[in-house]
Parts: C-alpha cells; structure tokens; sequence
C-alpha cells in the first residue's frame, strides 16, 4: 500500500514528475512525459505495481526532510543507531542549450545521492519497475552495478555504486550496501527510447546536482514577491513550475491521476492535462509572480490549442495540445486506499464549459496589460470567440466544476464568465486599441450592448433575493463557493451588499469548520455518488473577499490556518477533510497553490492600501 499522500514529495524536470514518500520510496513516476504511462504506480495500488526505494536496511530513530532552499531538491535525512544519512532525490531540468532551437526533452534522469553524514549506516535500495500503470514486467539485463529494463517502446538505464543483485522472479533489482560518514554514492535511472542503444555511461550526478540547484535557485531569485509569506510563495511557484511542460509550455493541473477526492470513493480523475481554467489561473499567479517567459510561453501554447477554430475550443488539450483524452479505468489497479476505479484519460474533455471564453480572454487581456507583445493574428481567435459567446451565452452548460449530470442548468459562474469574455474584448480595444485593423467599430458598439445584456441578465437571475446570495444557478437557492470570484472578475466590488451578503451566506452554509466548499453534494447536481471534502482554492477567494473589503485579520488568519495545512515540505492537495484532517485529492494540485500565491499577493496589496480587482460594472 502506498503511504498517505501529504507523505510525498515531489521532484520534477519541467517534462515529468516524480513522487517520493518520507521513507525514500519512489512510487509514482510517468515516463517521458507527465501524462505517459507510469513505471512505478505503488501510489495507486500495491508494491507488485513498482516503486523504487532507498533508505537504511536498520531501524530509523528520527526522520526529516525538506528541499535545498529555493529548489526541487528533495533531501531526508535518516538518523540510526550506527550513524546519520541523507537521500538527495532530484531530476535535471530540461533546459534549452545555448545554441538549440529545441529545448531537449528527450533525456530524463532520476538521480538519488546517499550522503553519509556520520557513522557508518547499511543501506537498502529496491527497484521494480512495471511499465503500463503497474502491469507490465520489464525485460531485465544487468551487469555489475549497470542494468537496463526493457518494456516496449520504453526503457530506462539503471546505474547503481554497488553490484546488484537481480532477483529475476519478482524482475526486481536490489543492492545492499553500505555508506560512511562523507561517501557520496550516486543512484542514476534514465529513461531512453528502446530503439535506441542505452546511453553508455550515468550521469555525471554531482555535476547536474550542481547545475540543478543553480538553476532552480536563479529561477526562484526572480520572484517578486517580498512579502509576509515569501517562502510558502516561492514553494508555491516552484510547484506551480514543475508542472510546466517545458518543451510545449503546457501547464497540467496536477501530476497524478485518481487521488481520491473521498476516501474509499469513486471521485477519481486524472488530471495530468491542461485545462484552459486551471492554466490561465496558473498564468494568472505566474505572472503576479513575474515569470512573464512562462506567461509568454503559456499564450503561444494558448494560441496553438484555439486558434484553429475557436468554435471547437476545448476545455482542457494534453499537454502538447492533444485533443482526444478518453477516459478508461484501470481495473488492475486497487486504487489509492482502496478508492476504485483508477482512471486515465478525462471524461470532461468534451464538455461544454462557458466559463473558458472568459478565462482565456481574461488571460490574454491581462497578458497584453503585462507588457507582453500580441502574436500576429491574435485578433482573428478573439473576434471568433466573441463571437460564439455572443451565439451561447444562453445555453445550459457543465459548468466550472465539470458536473457530470449533464447540461441542465444556467451556472451563474458561468453567465459571469460570458461577461467577462465579453469584457476583455472590449476593454482590448478601448484601452489598448489593439484589433484596429479589423474594423471593429460596428461590433464594438454590438459588444458593448451584449455585455450589458448578461450584466443585467446575471444581476436579475443569479442574485436570489430569497437566499440573499448569487447562488449556484439561475433559480436555485444552492450555494457555490465559484461566486466568489465575482470581485476577482471586476463585476461588482466586494463590499457591494450583494457580495457582502453572498458571503456572508457562504460562511455560513457552505464551510467546514471555517473551510469551503464548492458546493454542497447532497443535491445531486454532480451527478455522483458520494461527498467530498473541502476546496481548498475555495477557501483562498474567500480570504481574498475579506482582503477586498478591508477584513484584513481575517484574511490574513485564514491564509495563515490554510499555510499550516500544507504537508511538511509545503505542498497541497486539492482539498482538505476537516474531520479526517488529512489532504484528498490530486497532489499537489495547481488551484490550491494558485490560491496561495495570489491570496498573498492580495493581502499584501490592500494593506499597502492598493487595489486588486479591476473596476467594478454594476
Ligand atoms: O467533480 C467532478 C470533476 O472533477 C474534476 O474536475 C475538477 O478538477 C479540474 C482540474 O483541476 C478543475 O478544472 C475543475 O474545476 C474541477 O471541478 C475532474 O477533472 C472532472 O472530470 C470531474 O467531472
């Protein structure tokens, strides 16, 4: 069984993710990009679903970890009866050389150091990989410390200090060895093409170590960010990073797949894709940070994914910007503590979510407020997306939290977001004046009216005077924690008394102890069985409402409660079970770490007495 989630670490090389538990176990890594098969998947399943460990073969008297200030370098350390030892796990970045127009995304390379430190400690690694999720048994070749395990198109290269010991049964390989006060013995497994010969010697690991830490520690240099909470922000940016894929500039939502958002329950995806929703908050918190290159790189990949024919715009692309991503289970694997059924793929690829017009408009809004120059024919996608909002913005829609009950209801996020698609558009023209050469005055004027029209539309029909909230659909008196981005979007100011009584309406019918909800699932309204716990994003644009209007402790406490909840070395999950007080869902997840970075972002604004949303509409 794997360990509980918040015991995982995470490495990563801007191409893929590894996870390693507190104990030295690498139990999920896909290979060679985020959302390829994975070769160790004891996260979702059993120890005959591959891991590799390395950790003392004695009894461990205490045991910390954390990362090497301001990187993805993960260090334990173990102390003994015989003496002290530390695991450094990292990958190399993948970077662009000098002189490529490519960035190189084919070498991959998992390097594990064992430090000692004092004493002399036995040590123990254990490596079984199974290609396919967990199913397939690799062909083993090894010689000395040096093995090659085979799987299809795939292959990875073993280097380990010490002889290992096949054990061809279980197609495991296991050393024991052991490490002095002062030895440094480096562990290398690189992944590489089958039909390509194995690379014919390791990694020079002290050399990338090196290289990683300065790269990691110059990129983290470039934050902006210097207030209150600058580390738990840089951790968050980093994170945020990590689930970059360079070679694209692509942004998942999370590396894993099939967390559980409740124990034991079938709420279970994959979120190893990029959604336009999650990317452009992504962006979003990026940019505040001011990595406006990740923001560039974003836009164009944006531009890729849409430009073809924005009618077909999708909801979420693979990270290349792939368009078909169906979903199937994997019934071989238990899932994680037993919650069934592991999936890959994602069922919501097509559905439809009126939210992402604004979400991208927004983005490229912002992007252009960012100083960073429009593509040539930018234009030509947004007047196409105009456009179709114009056409739908009355249909019924899944919504932002991708319900699978089907197309029934009008979500007031959604009409909120058509607004603002509808908004940037505008705004682009009026404040930047870019789109001129397209001859827009007659569709400005047509713009401008439709904005109007979904204001009062919104204003009339998603403010429920009976609950005194925006609830979460036209006519209905459920509460949705998405309303709350209403002041984020410049719609209506926070303390405008409909938001001052959304909230207030919030706080009370849709927390847990003190955390929010998305919504309430006793309804039905998702169309799943089961319940989930709290949101954690949720619980961030809530503090950001309390920042907005001058709650300021209040904010800054709820900000604070929602830092301690990160696991030991700062990362989050997507939401947290007040009652179980543990993490649940995708780890670590984009949204949550959003919300961290741009709640901070906020708060420190408005106590230097600045504004953080754009004007108000109504
Ligand atoms: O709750 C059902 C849905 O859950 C997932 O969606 C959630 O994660 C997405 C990625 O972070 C996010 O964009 C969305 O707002 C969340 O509701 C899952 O991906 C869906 O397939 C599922 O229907």
């Amino acid at each position: 069984m794997s360990a509980p989630l918040e015991h995982y670490g995470l490495i990563g090389d801007t191409t893929t993710v590894g996870l390693v538990s507190r104990y030295g176990s690498l139990d999920w890594l896909c290979l060679p990009r985020i959302d390829s098969d994975a070769c160790f998947a004891k996260l979702l399943g059993r120890d005959d679903h591959g891991y590799w460990t390395i950790r003392p073969a004695t009894a461990i008297r205490t045991l910390e970890r954390r990362y090497r200030r301001d990187t993805l370098v993960l260090e334990t350390e173990f102390a003994c009866e015989s003496g002290r030892v530390r695991l450094i796990d990292f990958m190399p970045p993948c970077v662009a050389p000098r002189d490529a127009t490519r960035l190189v995304d084919e070498a991959h390379d998992v390097i594990r150091i064992v430090e000692g430190i004092e004493g002399e400690v036995p040590m123990h690694s254990d490596l079984r990989a199974r290609f396919g999720y967990g199913r397939v048994i690799p062909w083993i070749q090894c010689a000395g410390g040096r093995a090659t395990l085979t799987s299809g198109p795939a292959a990875l290269a073993f280097s380990s200090p010490a002889s290992l010991d096949p054990d061809w049964n279980a197609a495991r390989l296991e050393t024991n060895f052991a490490v002095r006060a002062g030895q440094r013995l480096p562990f290398t497994l690189t992944f590489y093409p089958s039909h390509e010969l194995a690379p014919a010697h390791p990694v020079d690991a002290e050399q990338e170590l090196a290289r990683t830490e300065r790269h990691w520690r110059e990129w983290a240099g470039r934050c902006r960010y210097q207030g209150r909470w600058h580390d738990a922000v840089v951790r968050s940016l980093l994170t945020l990073k990590a689930l970059t894929y360079a070679p694209t500039g692509g942004i998942v939502a999370a590396p894993t797949t099939s967390l559980p958002e409740e124990l034991g329950g079938v709420r279970n995806w994959d979120y190893r894709y990029c959604w336009l929703r999650d990317s452009t908050l992504t962006l979003d918190a990026l940019m505040r940070g001011g990595y406006l290159e990740e923001a560039q790189a974003w836009r164009d990949w944006l531009m890729r994914a849409v430009a073809g024919a924005p009618a077909q715009l999708q909801i979420m692309y693979g990270v290349a910007g792939e368009h078909r991503l169906t979903e199937i289970e994997l019934p071989w694997l238990p899932g994680y503590e037993e919650s069934r059924p592991v999936r890959i793929g994602n069922g919501a690829y097509d559905q439809f979510q009126l939210d992402v017009y604004g979400e991208v408009l927004n983005t490229l809004y912002d992007a252009h407020a960012h100083g960073l120059p429009d593509l040539p024919h930018t234009w030509d996608p947004i007047v196409e997306i105009v456009d179709f909002v114009e056409k739908s913005w009355q249909r019924p829609d899944e919504g932002i939290w991708e319900i699978r009950g089907g197309k029934q209801l009008h979500f007031t996020h959604s009409k909120l977001m058509t607004w603002v698609a509808v908004d940037r558009a505008v705004r682009m023209i009026e404040e930047f004046g870019v789109g001129g050469q397209h001859r827009l005055e007659k569709r400005l004027q047509r713009w401008r009216a439709l904005r109007e029209e979904i204001r009062l539309d919104l204003l009339d029909r998603g403010f429920n005077t009976r609950v005194g909230a925006f609830t979460q659909s036209y006519g209905s008196d459920a509460l949705d924690a998405s309303v709350l981005l209403i002041p984020h979007m410049g719609f209506l100011a926070a303390d405008d008394p409909r938001m001052l009584s959304t909230v207030a309406a919030i706080e009370k019918g849709l927390t847990r102890d003190g955390l929010v909800l998305r919504y309430a699932t006793e309804t039905g309204v998702d169309g799943l069985p089961g319940d989930e716990a709290t949101f954690l994003i949720c619980s961030f644009w809530l503090a950001d409402n309390y920042a907005m209007v001058g709650r300021l402790d209040e904010a800054e406490a709820l900000l604070d409660r929602l830092v301690s909840l990160r696991n030991d070395i700062g990362l989050l999950a997507e939401e947290y079970s007040p009652e179980l007080r543990r993490q649940l869902g995708n780890f670590p997840q984009a949204f949550s770490h959003i919300g961290l970075v741009n709640t901070a972002h906020i708060i420190e604004a408005r106590r230097a007495g600045k504004e953080v949303s754009l004007p108000s509409a109504a």
